[in-house]
């Protein structure tokens, strides 16, 4: 399985990383999972060299999550053989049938990102049997500049009708202020952060990242560690 996992508590992944500082920061508050964004209209995009070196002393400490949008099977392939993640994680229009496809392929587990703005997103959700991980995130607005990462929250009372079979994550519009009331009401068995832990889209705070976890691990019962 990937890097640590909690012994008890809630499933922390903190996204958009692209610094060493942030990175370690997210390491030693104890966070799951650290997601590397590729999509270049993201402020938290990637390139292949920066991501390489970014990641080369995270490897076993972290578990790593390759996140994309739409990515053909080539462009995963570079990603793939520069950062090695634990995950892969589809943020675009990616049907059941190419999570399905990508994983047999690369043998990799993928969590998929849901845009939840109604019911039948909930209902369409229920078709990525395949999937390792479910990630609900608010739906990006018509014309929105990316899918993701825009600080945003949805109505959390629509996860009740949210398939519960396989872990899944809360995410969009998350904060230190706001994590353990989501967690309380939404039973979430994990979260996800990138904005609420920034001073500026793209400048993660290390200070927000060790308050996110803590406040993350306190709502479940859980110890910061
Ligand atoms: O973070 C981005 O810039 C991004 C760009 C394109 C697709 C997805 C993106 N982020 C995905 C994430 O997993 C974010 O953590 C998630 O959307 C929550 O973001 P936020 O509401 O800012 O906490």
């Amino acid at each position: 399985m990937w890097g640590r996992r909690p012994a008890r508590g809630t499933i922390v992944k903190i996204c958009g990383l692209r610094t060493i500082d942030a990175l370690e920061a997210s390491i030693e508050a104890g966070a799951d999972l650290a997601g590397f964004v590729f999509f270049e209209k993201s402020p938290r995009h990637l390139t292949l060299d920066a991501a390489r070196a970014l990641v080369a002393r995270a490897a076993g400490r972290i578990g790593m999550v390759a996140l994309t949008v739409d990515a053909d099977d080539e462009r995963l392939a570079a990603i793939i053989a520069a950062i090695q993640p634990d995950f892969l994680q589809f943020h675009g229009h990616e049907a059941p049938e190419r999570v399905r496809e990508a994983k047999a392929r690369f043998k990799l587990p993928v969590i998929k990102a849901i845009g939840v703005g109604g019911r039948e997103d909930l209902v369409a959700a229920k078709a990525y049997a395949e999937a390792d991980m479910i990630l609900y995130d608010a739906k990006p607005s018509p014309g929105a500049a990316r899918p993701g990462g825009m600080g945003r929250a949805f109505d959390w009372g629509l996860l009740n009708e949210a398939p519960r079979e396989k872990p899944w994550l809360l995410s969009g519009g998350l904060s230190p202020e706001t994590v353990a009331e989501a967690v309380r009401i939404t039973g979430a068995p994990g979260v996800d952060v990138s904005s609420g832990v920034e001073s500026a889209p793209g400048q993660k705070d290390p200070s927000r990242i060790a308050a996110f976890l803590h406040a993350a691990r306190g709502a479940a019962g859980g110890e910061a560690r």
